[in-house]
């Protein structure tokens, strides 16, 4: 596929692709700017294109395993370019059921344009076997191969979760796609029916979600910030996992709400749209530039009630002691619930990692607890499944400071119809 005669998408996908998993970055900031670079691609361009690098890098480690097995040379050992360029090719055989024969085309074609003529015989010859063995491969029995999972956090939810839930899991992450863009509707400015309306007139198909009215599901909605309902403010990108969080907040009208790590500021402003208005949302992030998003946010979205500081929030604000009635809590975590929208963090995460955010979060969580009034609520939340870092941790609250456990929950993804997260309702004494 060819968008136009100036771009080639299978030449972006595999620079993309490159870029991901060779050099570290992260895979939605990048999508979202090879898709803002390349704005004038069709709609059906940018979803081969989206689909083609997502797909890709969920799936690396089964196709690294894929070329290995008909690759004279060590996949570790293969120029980058061509590595990058395998892994797409081998992505569309198998889950694009592109043909074989344009996908060997185009791959070769694109190895001699990046100067890797002399390596067209080898990138032909290793797409052409595999495309011929992949009727007769049977199903991986490794489930680290056939989830591309790397195998440490295969074994650390072995110990978490039974067998039944944890293939539901590993599946789960790989329908978020087909499932469509999430999006909670901004109350305060439309109903989901004007906002499923708008969308509609734009081409975009918008279906409400079963249980939760003010969610709804995007198809074919190309690129998001030129439909006039995002540009109103009339929705905010959002899995519903995260939607249940600001819901589980339920502030009161005319509360002092406190959301401590705030950036984009979903949360935030689910928050200002409950109150209608009322209230306010004293909104923080660690960086200008965190807090710079949420600005935009909160500016598009047309909310007056919140007040966004940049505050590092490890760092005690004596202003604030005792003087929350709902204190939103979604921490840094290792983000294992999302892998199904991130799935580099699974090639990037470890248990080193893993515990320094667990420290971390005891960190902010040592400070912060202060700021909720007796009888005040705290959400903590994290879009994680990792119970270190969810019911451990709300025991470890409990246990240390003054406040008990009103319900919580662990959100999954194939279980759950949303990205894992984790959700503890916590109440503070009253004395
Ligand atoms: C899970 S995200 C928050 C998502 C946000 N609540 C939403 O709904 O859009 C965690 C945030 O914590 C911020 N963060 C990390 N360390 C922090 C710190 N020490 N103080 C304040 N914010 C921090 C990160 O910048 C990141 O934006």
């Amino acid at each position: 596929m060819t968008a136009d005669n100036s771009v080639n998408v299978r030449a972006v996908a595999a620079d993309a692709v490159l870029e991901i998993l060779e050099r570290g970055a992260y895979s939605h900031l990048l999508l979202r700017q090879v898709l803002a670079k390349y704005g004038y691609l069709s709609r059906q361009d940018r979803a081969f294109l989206t689909r083609l690098v997502q797909g890709t890098v969920e799936r690396a480690i089964e196709l690294d395993w894929m070329i290995g097995q008909y690759s004279s040379v060590p996949v570790k050992k293969l120029k980058p370019f061509i590595r990058s360029l395998l892994r797409i090719s081998v992505y569309q055989l198998k889950y694009m059921r592109v043909p074989a024969s344009a996908v060997c085309n185009e791959a070769v074609k694109l190895a001699k344009k990046r100067h890797f003529a002399g390596l067209t015989g080898f990138v032909n010859g290793v797409l052409r076997k595999i495309s011929a063995e992949l009727p007769n491969l049977p199903e991986q029995e490794d489930w680290s191969l056939r989830y591309s999972m790397p195998p440490w956090l295969l074994e650390q939810w072995r110990k978490q979760y039974p067998t039944e839930i944890l293939q539901k899991m590993l599946e789960g992450f790989y329908e978020k796609s087909a499932r469509g863009l999430c999006v909670r509707c901004n109350l305060s400015l439309a109903s989901p029916e004007e906002v499923k309306a708008l969308l509609e007139q734009e081409g975009v198909k918008a279906e409400a979600d079963t249980e939760l009215p003010q969610v709804l599901w995007l198809q074919n909605m190309g690129n998001i910030e030129k439909l006039s309902a995002f540009s109103r403010g009339w929705f905010v990108v959002q899995d519903k996992s995260s939607v249940l969080a600001g819901l589980a907040a339920a502030p009161k009208p005319g509360s002092f709400c406190v959301d401590v790590c705030a950036a984009p500021g979903g949360k935030t402003l689910h928050l200002a749209d409950q109150m209608r208005g009322s209230g306010l949302v004293e909104s923080r992030d660690v960086s200008e530039e965190k807090c710079a998003l949420i600005r935009e946010n909160v500016l598009r979205c047309g909310f007056e009630n919140v007040h966004i500081s940049c505050w590092d929030a490890r760092e005690f604000d004596g202003s604030l002691a005792g003087q929350a009635d709902v204190l939103l809590a979604d921490l840094p975590c290792s983000g294992l619930g999302i892998l199904g929208g991130k799935p580099d963090i699974k090639y990037r995460m470890n248990e080193e990692k893993q515990e320094s955010l667990v420290l971390l979060q005891r960190e902010i969580l040592e400070t912060i607890w202060q700021y909720v009034k007796p009888g005040g609520r705290m959400i903590y939340s994290t879009c994680t499944i990792n119970r270190q870092e969810n019911e451990e941790q709300a025991a470890w609250i409990c246990g240390r400071f003054p406040f008990r456990l009103v319900r919580d929950r662990q959100y999954l993804p194939g279980v759950d119809g949303c990205d894992g997260f984790y959700i503890a309702e916590l109440e503070r004494e009253e004395i």
